[in-house]
C-alpha cells in the first residue's frame, strides 16, 4: 500500500470564499487537490500557488487538447508552476502526447506526472457512436491507454470499471487515475461509469478523484477521513 492516501479532492468552485473555507479544513496528509477548468479560469495560476503554499500537491486538470506545439507549451507552463500532475486528452494523438512528454524533459526529476484522459466518466458506451467511436467504453479506453503508454506518458484517466481489464494490457507502473467515484448513498450527478472508493481500490486504481461527495457534503473533513479510513489510511 502507498504511504499517502490515494484520494485527490476535486475543487470545483465558483466562489472563492467557499473554496477557502473548504481548504482551511483540509490537511495535505489527508489528500491531494485537483484544480480544474472552472477554478483555473476564474482565479488563474495564483490559486495553484496558494494551495502549494499550504503544502498541497496539485493535479492541474486542464485536459489540454490542441496541436502538438500548443499542447507542449501548455504542459511546460504547468511544469513551471510546479504542479504534481497535469493532463492532456489522449484523443489528441501520439504526436501531441509525445510533444507534451518531450516538453517536460528540461524539468528532469521535478517534472510533473503527465497523464491522458481516455473516455470521460460521464459517458456511457451507447453515446460513443455519436462521436464516431463504434466500440464500447472498455475497448476505447484500452485503445487510448495503449496509445498513451506508447507515447511515453505516466498514466491515464479512466473509470474504475475499466481498471482490472486495463491492468493486463499496460505496463505495471502505468498510473490509473479514476474519477466517477461515489461512496454508497452519494448522488451520481452527471457521472455514469462509477464505483465506490473500495471497489476502485480493489480493482487496482492508483488514485481516486472525488469532488462533490466530499466538497458538497455537510462535513467534508469527516467524509474525507471516513473514506480514507475505509481504504486503510
Ligand atoms: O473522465 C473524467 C475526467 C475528469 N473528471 C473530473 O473529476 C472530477 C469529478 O468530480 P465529481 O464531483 O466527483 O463528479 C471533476 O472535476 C471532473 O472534471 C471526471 O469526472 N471524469
Amino acid at each position: 500500500m502507498a504511504e499517502k492516501s490515494p484520494l485527490i479532492v476535486a475543487l470545483d468552485f465558483a466562489v472563492r470564499s467557499e473554496l477557502d473555507s473548504l481548504v482551511a479544513k483540509l490537511d495535505p496528509s489527508l489528500c491531494r487537490l485537483k484544480v480544474g477548468k472552472e477554478l483555473f479560469t476564474l482565479f488563474g495560476p495564483e490559486v495553484v500557488r496558494d494551495l502549494q503554499r499550504r503544502g498541497f500537491e496539485v493535479f492541474l486538470d486542464l485536459k489540454f487538447h490542441d496541436i502538438p506545439n500548443t499542447t507542449a507549451a501548455a504542459v511546460a507552463a504547468a511544469a513551471d508552476l510546479g504542479v504534481w500532475m497535469v493532463n492532456v486528452h489522449a484523443s489528441g494523438g501520439r504526436k501531441m502526447m509525445s510533444a507534451a512528454k518531450a516538453a517536460l524533459a528540461p524539468f528532469g526529476k521535478d517534472a510533473p506526472l503527465l497523464i491522458a484522459v481516455t473516455v470521460l466518466t460521464s459517458m456511457q458506451s451507447n453515446e460513443l457512436g455519436s462521436i464516431g467511436v463504434n466500440d464500447d467504453a472498455v475497448s476505447q479506453v484500452g485503445r487510448l491507454a495503449k496509445l498513451t503508454a506508447d507515447s511515453g506518458l505516466d498514466g491515464v484517466v479512466c473509470s474504475a470499471q475499466e481498471v482490472s481489464i486495463l491492468r493486463d494490457q499496460i505496463p505495471d507502473n502505468f498510473l490509473l487515475v479514476t474519477p466517477g467515484i461515489r461512496p454508497e448513498g452519494s448522488a451520481l450527478g452527471d457521472q455514469q461509469r462509477v464505483a465506490t472508493p473500495s471497489e476502485a481500490i480493489s480493482m487496482g486504481s492508483d488514485y481516486l478523484v472525488i469532488g462533490r461527495p466530499i466538497t458538497r457534503c455537510a462535513d467534508p473533513l469527516a467524509m474525507l477521513k471516513q473514506i480514507n479510513a475505509s481504504l486503510g489510511y
